[in-house]
C-alpha cells in the first residue's frame, strides 16, 4: 500500500529475479520450468535444456496428451523433476524461467473438451503467470499460429491481427449445411470424423489469443518479462501415432499401408518445421532481449497433396491417396513470414521437409514395429 492507501500492485516497477540467482549454492544454476514438458516439442525442449549442465528442468505436465515414455532418459536425473500438475490449478514452487507449453495441440485432443482447452490457456496461463510474478521469472508462452485464424494475409507477419471465427460457426450456407449434415444422426459420415468435427477450433485461437493478451497485460501492469513464439506447425519424432495431425497421419498410413487421407479440398496449405529447429528458435527467444511475439516456423510451404505425394515417394511408393471429407474452419493457408526471427533472433529453419521426413520415419518405424526393408 502507498502513503495514502492505495494498493500499488498496478505500478509497472518489475520484481526482482528469483532469490536464487544470487544464492550461493545455485550461483551458477538456472532453475527451469517447463509446463506441458512431457508432450512432443515440450519433451525435445527439456533434452536441450537438459544438455547444459548448469540448468535444472522441473516439468509439470497432467499427461493428457504426453507420456512419461518421452522423458524417460531422465527420471532420476539429479538436475531434473517431473511433476504430475494440472496447470489450471496455482503451483506454488521457485524458478528462473518459464516455459509455458501446457496444452493439448492436435486439433483432435483441443476439440475433445473444449471447455478444459479454453481453461488450460486461459486459467493455465494466468496461474504460470501468478507464479512468475511471485518469484520474479521470465516466462515465455507458446502461441500458436492459429491466432491468424484463417488468414487473408499471406504470408502471415506478425503484425496481422488475424481472421478468427470466435464462435466457430459457419454462417456460409454451403458451408454449414456440411458441418449441419456431418452432425447430423443420420450422417454418412463415420463416427470419428463426427467427433472430430462436432468440435471447432476457437476454444484453442480465442484461447491463445487470450494468454497472449493476459501475457502482455502482466508485462505491462506487473513489469514480468515475457516471451511469446507464435510456433507454426511442428513435426518430429515423439509425436503421438494416433496423434492425427496430418504429417504423423501420413507417416503412420504410409507404414501401416493404408491410404494416406488427404481431407478436401487437399489444396490446403502449411509450413512444417522440423521439431530441433522449434528447440532452437524457442530458447533463442528466451534468452534474447525481444519480447515478441516472434512466428517461430519454416516457410516452406507445402499443399497437403503435395505433401502426401512426398510422404508417398519417400516412404511407401505403394501407399494409395484417398480423399476425404474435411472438418470445419481449417484454415485455407498457412506460411510464416520469419523476418522478425532472422533480424532479432538470429535464426532460421535448417531441415527441409524432405530431410525431416525420414527422421521422423525412423522414430514411427521403431514403435510400430515396422522394420525398413532393404
Ligand atoms: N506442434 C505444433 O505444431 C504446434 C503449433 C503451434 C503451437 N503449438 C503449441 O506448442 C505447445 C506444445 O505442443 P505439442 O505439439 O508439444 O503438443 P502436445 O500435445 O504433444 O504437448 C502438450 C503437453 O501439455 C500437457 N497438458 C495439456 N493440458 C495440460 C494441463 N491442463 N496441465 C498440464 N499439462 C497439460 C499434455 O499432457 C502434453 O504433455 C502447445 O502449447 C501448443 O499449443 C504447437
Ligand atoms: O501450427 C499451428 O499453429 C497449429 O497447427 C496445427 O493445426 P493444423 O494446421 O490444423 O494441423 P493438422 O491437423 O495437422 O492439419 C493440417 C492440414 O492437414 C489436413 N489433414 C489432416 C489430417 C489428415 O489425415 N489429412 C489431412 O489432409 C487438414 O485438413 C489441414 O488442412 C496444430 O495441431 C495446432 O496445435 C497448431 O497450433
Amino acid at each position: 500500500m502507498s502513503a495514502n492507501g492505495t494498493d500499488n500492485s498496478t505500478s509497472k516497477k518489475p520484481p526482482s529475479p528469483s532469490p536464487l540467482r544470487f544464492s550461493k549454492f545455485f550461483q551458477s544454476n538456472m532453475r527451469i520450468l517447463v509446463t506441458g514438458g512431457a508432450g512432443f516439442i515440450g519433451s525435445h525442449l527439456v533434452d536441450k535444456l537438459m544438455e547444459n549442465e548448469k540448468n535444472e528442468v522441473i516439468v509439470v505436465d497432467n499427461y493428457f496428451t504426453g507420456t512419461k515414455d518421452n522423458l524417460k532418459k531422465w527420471i532420476g536425473h539429479p538436475r531434473f523433476e517431473l511433476i504430475r500438475h494440472d496447470v489450471t490449478e496455482p503451483l506454488l514452487i521457485e524458478v528462473d524461467q518459464i516455459y509455458h507449453l501446457a496444452c493439448p495441440a492436435s486439433p483432435i485432443f483441443y476439440k475433445y473438451n473444449p471447455v478444459k482447452t479454453i481453461k488450460t490457456n486461459v486459467i493455465g496461463t494466468l496461474n504460470m503467470l501468478g507464479l512468475a510474478k511471485r518469484v520474479g521469472a521470465r516466462i515465455l508462452l507458446t502461441s500458436t499460429s492459429e491466432v491468424y485464424g484463417d488468414p487473408l494475409e499471406h504470408p502471415q507477419t506478425e503484425n496481422y491481427w488475424g481472421n478468427v471465427n470466435p464462435i466457430g460457426m459457419f454462417f456460409d450456407i454451403e458451408k454449414e449445411f456440411f458441418a449441419l449434415s456431418i452432425l447430423s444422426p443420420e450422417s454418412k459420415y463415420p463416427n470419428d470424423l463426427v467427433t472430430h468435427a462436432a468440435g471447432v477450433r476457437s476454444c484453442y485461437d480465442e484461447g491463445k489469443r487470450v494468454a497472449e493478451t493476459l501475457m502482455f497485460d502482466y508485462h505491462r501492469q506487473h513489469g514480468i518479462e515475457i516471451r511469446i513464439a507464435r510456433i507454426f506447425n511442428t513435426y518430429g519424432p515423439r509425436m503421438n501415432i494416433d496423434d492425427g495431425r496430418v504429417v504423423s497421419n501420413f507417416i503412420a498410413q504410409a507404414l501401416r499401408n493404408e491410404p494416406l487421407t488427404v481431407q478436401l479440398p487437399g489444396t490446403q496449405t502449411r509450413s512444417f518445421c522440423y521439431v530441433s529447429d522449434m528447440v532452437d528458435g524457442l530458447i533463442r527467444l528466451m534468452e534474447g532481449e525481444n519480447t515478441g511475439p516472434i512466428n517461430i516456423g519454416n516457410p516452406g510451404e507445402f499443399t497437403m497433396l503435395e505433401l502426401a505425394e512426398s510422404v508417398k515417394e519417400l516412404i511407401n511408393p505403394e501407399v494409395k491417396i484417398s480423399m476425404v471429407e474435411n472438418t470445419p474452419d481449417d484454415p485455407r493457408q498457412r506460411k510464416p513470414d520469419i523476418t522478425k526471427a532472422k533480424e532479432v533472433l538470429g535464426w532460421e529453419p535448417k531441415v527441409k521437409l524432405r530431410d525431416g521426413l525420414p527422421l521422423m520415419e525412423e522414430d514411427f518405424r521403431q514403435r510400430l514395429g515396422v522394420p525398413k526393408k532393404n
